[in-house]
C-alpha cells in the first residue's frame, strides 16, 4: 500500500480494557506525514496504552488501528523497521559501551544515519566509551532517543521522551524533533506533561481524559477556538459549541465554528496549561 497518501497512523473507534478497567474508549484520530502530535493527559489517562496498541504490543477489544497501512496487531517486519519507539522505561544493553550498543542496534537498520548518530551523541554529551549501566536516567533516555531516531523512522512514537532531560538538552531535542519530522516526511506522536514543549514544537495536540479523546486540534487554532466562558444567568450556549467541561457557571468550550457567544458572557482564551487545568476541574 502506498502510505504517502494514507494516514501513517490511524485509530478508529478503539476500545481497550484491562479486566474491568476501560482504558481507551471509542478513540479515533490519525496522523499523517509531517505531523507532530503532542499527547497530553493525566497519569493513567491511557497514553502509553495507546502507543503500545499502535505497535501491536497490547491487543484491543474493538475498533481498528492501522500503522503504516497495516493492522497494528500483525505488523510486518518491514513496517516495524520503519517505526521508532521510545518507551517510558527504556531498555537493557547492560554490559555494553554506548559505542558497542549503537553498533549492534544500528546493524538492524540499513538506513541508519551515522552522521546523525555522531551529531546527537555530541549534542547529548554522551561519550561512546561510557558503559551503559553507568549512565544516569537522563543519559539513558538520550541514548534511547538516538536509537529510535537515527534511522529516520516514518513513524516515531515517544512516551515522555524528555522527562529526564535537562532544560537545555530538552529544548534542542524538541526543536530537532520537529525538523526531522518535516525533513523526512515522518509523523511523530509524543506524550509529555510539559505543556510548554507541546505548544512550542507540536503541530497538533491530542488531549485524552480517562481514555477518551476530548480534543484533537492544531496548536495554532487552540487559542482562537478553545476558551473558558462564564455564562450569565439564564444564558445558554448556541448549538454547535462543544462543551468540554463545566464547573458551575464556567464552561470550557471548543468553538470550532466560531459561533457567536451570548453578549454578556465573559470569554477568556487559554494557554494549554490553563486548558488542561480547566478540563480536569
Ligand atoms: N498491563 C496492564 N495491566 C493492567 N492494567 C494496566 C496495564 N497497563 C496499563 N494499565 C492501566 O491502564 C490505565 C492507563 O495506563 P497508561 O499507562 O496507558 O496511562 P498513561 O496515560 O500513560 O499514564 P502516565 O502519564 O502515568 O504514564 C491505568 O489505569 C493503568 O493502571
Amino acid at each position: 500500500m502506498d502510505i504517502s497518501t494514507e494516514a501513517i497512523l490511524k485509530f478508529n473507534q478503539v476500545d481497550k480494557c484491562f479486566d474491568d478497567n476501560v482504558v481507551l474508549k471509542q478513540l479515533s484520530f490519525s496522523l499523517s506525514a509531517g505531523m507532530v502530535v503532542g499527547l497530553l493527559g493525566q497519569n493513567g489517562a491511557g497514553k502509553s496504552t495507546l502507543m503500545r496498541a499502535a505497535l501491536g504490543i497490547v491487543d484491543i477489544e474493538s475498533g481498528s488501528i492501522s500503522t503504516l497501512g497495516e493492522p497494528a496487531a500483525s505488523l510486518s517486519i518491514q513496517a516495524k523497521a520503519k517505526i521508532g519507539y521510545v518507551p517510558q522505561q527504556p531498555f537493557g544493553y547492560e554490559g555494553f559501551t554506548i559505542a558497542s550498543a549503537l553498533e549492534l542496534h544500528s546493524s538492524f537498520y540499513p538506513q541508519w544515519d551515522k552522521r546523525l548518530q555522531t551529531e546527537w551523541l555530541e549534542r547529548f554529551g554522551l561519550d561512546p566509551k561510557q558503559q551503559v549501566q553507568k549512565l544516569s536516567v537522563g543519559q539513558r533516555q538520550s541514548l534511547a532517543l538516538i536509537m529510535a531516531m537515527a534511522y529516520r523512522p516514518q513513524l516515531l512514537m515517544l512516551d515522555e521522551p524528555v522527562a529526564s532531560l535537562d532544560p537545555i538538552v530538552r529544548r534542542q531535542f524538541m526543536g530537532d524533533l520537529f525538523e526531522l519530522a518535516l525533513e523526512s516526511g515522518s509523523a511523530v506522536l509524543f506524550s509529555s506533561h510539559i505543556t510548554s514543549d507541546i505548544e512550542r514544537v507540536a503541530s497538533h495536540v491530542a488531549l485524552i481524559k480517562r481514555g477518551e479523546l476530548v480534543l484533537f486540534k492544531e496548536i495554532d487554532a487552540l487559542r482562537e477556538e478553545v476558551s473558558l466562558v462564564h455564562l450569565g444567568e439564564n444564558q445558554t450556549l448556541p448549538q454547535g459549541v462543544k462543551v468540554l467541561n463545566r464547573y458551575q457557571q464556567q464552561v470550557l468550550v471548543d468553538n470550532e465554528n466560531q459561533l457567536e457567544i451570548p453578549g454578556s458572557s465573559q470569554v477568556s482564551s487559554l494557554n494549554l496549561d490553563q486548558l488542561f487545568m480547566e478540563l480536569h476541574r
